[in-house]
């Protein structure tokens, strides 16, 4: 089978095919990020493949070098985008284990968590310089909310602030802002239009690295990736001019590599993001808080007007924006909502568990003779 034979390539890697100066080996191991760590894993008499875009019932994997449809077998973990797979005879075996994972909560009380991209190095939380149409700055809450799961991920979190065109002068103040709301972590304009800051994002990718862009619709991810890929390979939306709010184009989360190296992962634009698991990530976000909370009196100190509390007198002296203290309570209550709620799920979980060990052990008594 040819490279051009295979239609879907022209879909999934139009870089690559496009272009026509690429070798064809740019989808080798090395590329893919493959490693001695992920080889370790591989069980023996099966072969490598890499996640590029997953359906209900069966994904897109790069196997030896093409990229081939595979329908899922019963019993496998179902894969996610940036997931490496062992495949044999054609099928999918096993998930190898995931070196870091993008995990959202679930939506819905009774919806499970969902992992969006895994094995990625960087995680770009993206978000608009200016949201048009509602005439507004970035949403600092959202951010805050990403981070979290971004740093329960191992991956690193870079926040981007697209459109910076749109707001002209205003972006150094809107830096700033943002820079707030996120402690040790990089934050970069960027336009896509004027490509101003794309080189700064392509300097967090390189040969073997990848990334994924995670942000609500509209934010210009996939316009973000166009421009890294420097062509058209996502169809990009048209915002609706009367209010500004743009229609969900993204549909299915996708692998690409980069002319210059590097994997970016594109997800569709999320519209509520809850966290995922307890809400570790959360430690990570409010570094500020955590600091400012160890000259706190009681060393359990709720920062609700306790004595000698350092956190409201921070807010007092302006050192701390009372949004921020609001946005840690809020978020906190969240996590302890989603700890009690997996909680009791493992509670229903091994008692149903114990229900089948004592029927089997009831069973089992009546046979012996
Ligand atoms: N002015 C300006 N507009 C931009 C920029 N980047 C993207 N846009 C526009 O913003 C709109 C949304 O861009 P997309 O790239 O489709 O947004 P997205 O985040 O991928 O959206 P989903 O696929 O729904 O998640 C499009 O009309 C883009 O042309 C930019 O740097 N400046
Ligand atoms: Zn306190």
């Amino acid at each position: 089978m040819t490279w051009l034979s295979l239609s879907m390539a022209h879909v999934f890697f139009p870089v690559l095919l496009s272009k026509g100066s690429l070798p064809l080996t740019s989808l080798d191991l090395t590329t893919l990020g493959w490693d001695d760590t992920f080889a370790a894993e591989l069980p023996a008499g099966s072969i490598p493949g890499k996640i590029a875009r997953v359906h209900s019932s069966g994904a897109v994997v790069i196997v030896d070098g093409h990229e081939q449809h595979i329908e899922y077998s019963s019993r496998i973990t179902l894969p996610c985008v940036g997931d490496w797979v062992a495949v044999r005879d054609g099928a999918i075996l096993t998930v190898l284990p995931r070196r870091t994972a993008l995990v959202r909560g679930g939506v819905a009380e009774d919806s499970l968590s969902q992992t969006l991209a895994s094995n990625v190095d960087v995680i770009f939380v993206v978000e608009p310089s200016s949201l048009e149409g509602r005439r507004g700055d970035p949403n600092l809450g959202r951010i805050e909310r990403l981070l979290a799961l971004a740093w329960e991920s191992g991956a690193m979190p870079v926040v981007l602030l697209t459109k910076s065109d749109l707001v002209g002068e205003r972006i150094g103040e809107i830096v700033s802002n943002v820079m707030g709301a996120a402690p040790g972590v990089d934050v970069h304009p960027v336009c896509s239009v004027t490509g101003d800051g794309v080189d700064i994002v392509a300097s967090y990718l390189g040969v073997g690295r990848t990334a994924v862009l995670v942000g609500p619709s509209g934010a210009g991810k996939s316009t973000l990736v166009n421009a890294l890929a420097e062509d058209e390979v996502m169809e990009t939306q048209q915002v609706r001019a009367s209010d500004g709010r743009g229609r969900h184009t993204t549909v299915h989360r996708e692998l690409f590599v980069l002319p210059r190296g590097g994997l970016i992962i594109d997800t569709p634009g999320v519209r509520r993001v809850s966290l995922a698991a307890g809400g570790e990530g959360l430690e990570s976000v409010f570094t500020d808080i955590e600091e400012i909370a160890e000259n706190c009196r009681f060393d359990d100190c709720a920062h609700i007007g306790e004595p000698g509390c350092a956190v409201i007198e921070a807010i007092e002296t302006g050192e701390l924006p009372q949004r921020r203290l609001d946005s840690w309570f809020k978020l906190n209550r969240e996590a302890e909502w989603v700890a009690s709620r997996t909680d009791a799920r493992l509670r229903q979980e091994r008692d149903r568990r114990w229900k089948v060990i004592h029927k089997e052990m009831r069973r089992s008594g009546r046979n012996r003779p």
